[in-house]
């Protein structure tokens, strides 16, 4: 497998989940991966255009709502390059953040040759377009974006080919903004809520947004934002929202993850992103990660 580190903050309102990847990385993810029998490869960090360099000028939207889309545009094709060529190295990717625009890439790299499903672990939906956005920041935008939703119908770059719409599955939303929610209704996404998961316990969730995920693709990848979990679990996040997946929930779906990669080899990609060092106790939100990252890869108890 191949660590990949996309320190890029241009989708967010807070600096500093550009540090995400070298906080995971502190956090002991590729021993803790290693424990697996898994061999990794640690590719670096992808070159982003550097923050200190921002021109506020470019802050001002091109396009609707959207802030550094340029920048991000640049991110996402050199982060869609690198997902792509590991997969064809034959190792698994697995992409650091950087906050969730950085899945833009991801998704193009990993769904560039295949037909692909996303199971997406977030307290929010990510589903604004540059015109139904509240904030303007793209992390807020990514699978929209993936899915040519909106004015990212234009943006070939932030287009996901064989990313299918009915293979995308939320899992644990508890924040939407209000277009936001007409248009996930509209969709043909699978979206979990945590009234779902208190309702009907995260097990059958996890199986059944990975049933949805994985019907008639080649493989799924699993996007995984740190604010899906509580705050109190994972305080080093930039949005943070209450009521969020409990640290055993979060272990138990990925362990579910693994198990079923296991059994019928759907995993294809991953990311971990929003860890954000400013903002984190001890790093204690790394450690999340990285501990997580070695659940979803097949670390067990026993
Ligand atoms: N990946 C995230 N943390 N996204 C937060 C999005 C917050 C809000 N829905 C927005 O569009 O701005
Ligand atoms: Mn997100
Ligand atoms: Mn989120």
């Amino acid at each position: 497998m191949r660590i990949i580190g996309a320190p890029s903050d241009y989708g967010a309102n807070r600096r500093g989940v550009d540090m995400g990847p070298s906080a995971i990385r502190y956090a002991d993810l590729a021993a803790g991966i290693e424990v697996t029998g898994a061999t990794v490869h640690d590719a670096g960090d992808l070159a982003v255009p550097r923050a200190e360099e921002r021109d506020p000028d470019r802050e001002q939207p091109t396009v609707g709502k959207a802030k550094f889309l340029r920048e991000t545009r640049e991110v996402s094709r050199t982060l869609a390059d690198a997902v792509a060529d590991s997969l064809a190295d034959g190792e698994f990717p697995l992409v650091l953040g950087g906050d969730h625009s950085i899945a833009i890439g991801s998704l193009a790299g990993t769904a560039r040759d295949a037909e692909v499903g996303a199971v997406w672990f977030d307290a929010h939906g990510d589903f604004n377009t540059p015109e139904t956005s509240p904030s303007g920041n793209v992390h807020g935008m990514p699978v929209a974006a993936a899915l040519g939703k909106g004015s990212f119908a234009d943006a070939t770059w932030a287009r996901a080919d064989g990313l299918r719409e009915e293979n995308v599955v939320f899992v644990g939303l508890r924040d939407i903004d209000e277009h936001e929610r007409e248009a996930i209704n509209e969709s043909d996404v699978t979206a979990f809520t945590m009234s779902d998961i208190d309702e009907r316990g995260i097990s059958t969730v996890v199986e059944e947004a990975l049933d949805v995920a994985s019907a008639g693709v080649d493989g799924v990848h699993v996007s995984f934002d740190l604010d899906w979990l509580d705050p109190n679990e994972a305080p080093g996040v930039g949005t943070p929202v209450r009521g969020g997946a409990t640290y055993r929930e979060a272990h138990w779906a990925l362990e579910a993850v693994a198990n079923r990669d296991a059994e019928d080899g759907i995993l294809r990609s991953m990311e971990l992103v929003e860890v954000n060092p400013i903002l984190d106790q001890s790093n204690r939100t790394a450690e999340m990660a990285a501990e997580l990252a070695a659940s979803a890869l097949g670390k067990r108890i026993l």
